[in-house]
């Protein structure tokens, strides 16, 4: 008997986005290295703003992945959770990183999606200058959008280093956000499952 794969298509959504130039962000950063009076002749500075552009590049580029969905075979009903997932982002005001965990849970319809997409998802979006709110709903829309679900539920806590490491220095602190939709939104009963499976 012959099986068909479900198709896995890739999914990048930032198609012909310009690649890194590593190059011109080096002298980029040397340049601000300078600006701000550091001495990047000294052993240890000398090949920093190498080592800044590409860790620059590195958390602003996401990497693709599989979408990777299965038939809902047992007609499975209840909410699906994945808690307690670590990621780290881009604050568009500062470019200074927040980090911290998403609860990324939905109610299956006809598929559903391999566990580790939940994650893979959260730090996609998060691989860009980004606000919370923003990332938040772009994860919670993406997974409506792909999946069909009945019900999708994200909420993210994180620390942001432009408001914890400066300025207004509110050493722990974490900020919390959620977006919920379809029957996690109207459904009062559901909304509070979740909240509570999401231990927020
Ligand atoms: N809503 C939202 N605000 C953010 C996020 N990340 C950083 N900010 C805020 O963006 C704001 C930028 O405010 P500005 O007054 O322009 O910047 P600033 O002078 O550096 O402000 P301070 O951080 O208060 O020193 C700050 O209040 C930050 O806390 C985010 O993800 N969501
Ligand atoms: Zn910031």
């Amino acid at each position: 008997m012959s099986t068909t794969a479900a198709p896995r298509p890739e999914f990048r959504d930032r198609e012909g986005a310009v690649e890194p130039d590593l190059v011109a962000a080096e002298a980029a950063a040397a340049a601000f290295l300078k600006a701000l009076g550091m001495d990047h002749d000294s052993e240890h500075l000398r090949a920093t703003p190498g080592r800044m552009a590409r860790a620059w590049a590195e958390m602003l580029t996401p990497r693709p992945f599989n979408l990777t969905t299965f038939p809902n075979e047992e007609g499975y009903d209840e909410l699906v959770l994945a808690r307690g997932i670590p990621f780290r982002s881009i604050c568009e005001h500062h470019l200074l990183p927040f980090t911290g965990h998403a609860c990324v849970g939905y109610l299956p319809g006809e598929r559903v999606l391999g566990l580790s997409k939940l994650a893979r998802v959260v730090e996609h979006f998060a691989c860009r200058p980004q606000t919370q709110e923003r990332l938040t709903k772009q994860t919670a829309d993406w997974l409506q959008a792909q999946l069909g679900a009945k019900a999708v539920g994200v909420v993210l806590k994180a620390e942001h280093s432009c408001m914890t490491l400066r300025g207004a220095l509110a050493t722990g602190s974490s900020t919390v956000t959620s977006t919920l939709l379809g029957t996690l939104r109207t459904d009062p009963s559901s909304r509070q499952e979740f909240l509570a499976l999401a231990g927020f």
